[in-house]
């Protein structure tokens, strides 16, 4: 991370384990500042894992972790409030349409963006499923109307897993061009994980896994 930059993320003596597991990460320490961090590793590292732990969703083993001054374990609604995350395998959208959701995932965020929402929405070509329900969609399709959501979000931090996962090309460029916008801007940071190196976009930092 660049010095001069605030961190917006940090994360103290963190570690993880699933039950029964050798853990995926142990006293792990880092600050994450804005900009693009490339959580990178091969499949089964660990990504996903991290990403839920970051997101407040999987409980630590041990550690600590803070966004923009919220610390998860003594303020986790806000500590939440600051991070956009979704999980990729969820359904708990599946019953409103993907202007429900998105509005359900804007909600509670000031800095939402709504014209660059429509911006990525048109680059995504969603415009023929914005009023389908989301269990009516492909994975594909359901995976753009979330990452159409994070990329407007004004939250401090936001985590994508295998952002391109499932994408078409025009999609994709629309993406890279995306987080190429996030080169330099300050009090936004996020984090994409991927199993290949990202070399279509200025990278703020690059975290290897395995990290255990
Ligand atoms: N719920 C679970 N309980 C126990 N072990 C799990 C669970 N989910 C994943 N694992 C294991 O934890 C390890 C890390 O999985 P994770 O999905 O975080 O890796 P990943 O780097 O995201 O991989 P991929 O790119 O394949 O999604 C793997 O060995 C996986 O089999």
């Amino acid at each position: 991370m660049n010095p001069s930059s605030p961190a917006l993320l940090r994360i103290d003596a963190l570690s993880f384990a699933y039950p029964d597991q050798p853990p995926l990460v142990s006293g792990w320490n880092a600050s994450i500042g804005p900009g693009v961090t490339l959580l990178y590793g091969d499949t089964g590292t660990g990504k996903s894992a991290l990403l839920q732990v970051i997101a407040g969703m999987l409980p630590a083993s041990s550690g600590r972790l803070a966004v923009a001054g919220a610390t998860l374990d003594t303020a986790p609604e806000a500590y939440r409030r600051q991070v956009f995350f979704v999980d990729p395998v969820t359904d708990r959208f599946d019953q409103l349409t993907a202007r429900e959701c998105t509005a359900s995932l804007a909600e509670g965020d000031a800095g939402f963006n709504e014209a660059k929402w429509q911006a990525i929405a048109e680059g995504f070509s969603l415009a023929p499923h914005l009023d389908k329900k989301m269990f009516m969609l492909s994975t594909g399709s359901k995976r753009k109307v979330w990452m159409a959501a994070g990329l407007a979000s004004g939250r401090p931090l936001v985590l994508l897993d295998e952002p391109t996962a499932g994408l078409d090309m025009p999609s994709t460029r629309c993406l890279w061009s995306t987080l190429s916008g996030f080169d330099g801007q300050q009090g936004r940071a996020v984090i994409v994980a991927s199993a290949a190196r990202i070399d279509t976009v200025p990278l703020a930092a690059t975290i290897e896994l395995p990290l255990a």
